[in-house]
């Protein structure tokens, strides 16, 4: 693999922040997870989003379609969707008889760069599996021929709150997204009173279309991600720590982690998988370099631990339900207790 020059790094990267600045400027209160939804779309890693209704979503993932370049397309997760739902639709053409039409997943080929997918798990299994298969495959056949969508990532939302005939998403496929990011009401009054009533923020349209288009090059991510985490290297101190942190995640309690107000040792089921842990390697070299520097160092796993591991732990039935907040707990003790290596790498210009 070719190694990219530091000229490329300094480009791509001054892209990256200005897709971020671009991007706050229309979604208010958002920082972090649009920091985390920039690592993942460099990572080349899928998302879950964690959010209510109406907070953003879509004009979130506009905004940054726009910038990346591609097309973004979108589809509801209902519980009469059908796999097939995704791939064609038909209907009546102007002559009476039946036509068919490309769905949502096929239609802009491979020009797609955002498929989002709202309340996921309000869709049958039968709609994941396909889902995930693309997600992991990128591409699918259909129609006799090959379609190939290289460039897509895909954010799934997950709809917390009404329970009622939904199908959640097992923890198999849940290990398939690279992270899981919240999208929170901003907690700033200030923020909060210009979102009610400075009158731009009810307009999504002009909102998203404030972003410059194509800031990036949408179909050379995939090969510059290649390039950036062959590039940013790791040390075995670093990469010690980072065991340890894997196996607190299936035996916290072995490395002194403790709990407010559950057993930590009775909490995990099973703990991080290798990919996630692969995962979060990768996460954590796109932030080193979003941030100037060419090796890893504790504060990048730190950075993105949360959201890449919490939603893969499986937790015992008797506090599955309470998941969101024990993982939120968990993984900050875990990072809080074992002991952070001081590395002595110099740091890039
Ligand atoms: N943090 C925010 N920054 C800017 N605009 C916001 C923010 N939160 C909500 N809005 C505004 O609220 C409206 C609804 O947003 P949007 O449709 O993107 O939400 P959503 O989360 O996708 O909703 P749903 O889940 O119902 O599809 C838009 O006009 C959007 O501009």
């Amino acid at each position: 693999m070719s190694h990219p020059s530091d000229i490329q790094l300094a480009d791509w990267r001054s892209h990256a922040l200005n897709l971020e600045n671009q991007v706050n400027q229309v979604i208010v209160g958002q920082s972090k997870a649009i920091r985390l939804m920039n690592i993942a779309i460099f990572a080349r890693g899928h998302v879950l989003l964690d959010g209510g209704v109406g907070v953003g979503k879509t004009t979130l993932l506009q905004s940054i379609a726009r910038g990346i370049g591609g097309a973004y397309e979108r589809i509801e997760g209902t519980v009469d969707l059908m796999p097939n739902d995704l791939i064609y639709h038909t209907f009546l053409g102007p002559d009476g008889r039946p036509q068919i039409d490309e769905g949502p997943l096929l239609r802009a080929g491979e020009q797609l760069s955002v498929f989002f997918f709202n309340e996921i798990n309000r869709a049958r299994p039968q709609v994941h599996a396909l889902m995930l298969r693309v997600m992991a495959e990128r591409h699918l056949s259909a129609f006799k021929k090959e379609y190939r969508m290289p460039h897509m990532i895909v954010f799934a939302d997950r709809n917390q709150v009404e329970k009622n005939e939904t199908f959640e998403i097992p923890s198999a496929a849940r290990d398939r997204f690279m992270m899981e990011i919240p999208i929170e009401i901003p907690s700033d009054r200030e923020l909060k009173k210009s979102l009610v009533f400075n009158t731009k923020f009810q307009h999504a349209e002009k909102l998203t279309q404030q972003v410059e288009s194509g800031i990036l090059q949408f179909d050379q991510l995939n090969a510059f991600s290649d390039q950036l985490q062959d590039h940013i290297k790791s040390s075995d101190v670093l990469e010690e720590y980072t065991m340890d942190l894997w196996d607190a995640t299936q035996h916290p309690e072995k490395f002194g982690v403790t709990m407010d107000s559950v057993d930590v040792g009775r909490v995990i089921q099973t703990g991080a998988s290798p990919r996630g842990m692969g995962m979060l390697m990768k996460a954590a070299r796109v932030n080193a370099w979003l941030n100037g520097r060419d090796s890893l160092y504790p504060e990048d796993i730190h950075a993105v631990f949360h959201e890449v591991i919490s939603h893969r732990l499986v937790f015992n039935a008797a506090y599955e339900n309470r998941r969101t907040a024990l993982a939120r707990e968990l993984t900050t003790n875990i990072i809080r207790t074992i002991a952070v290596p001081s590395l002595t790498f110099s740091k890039a210009a």
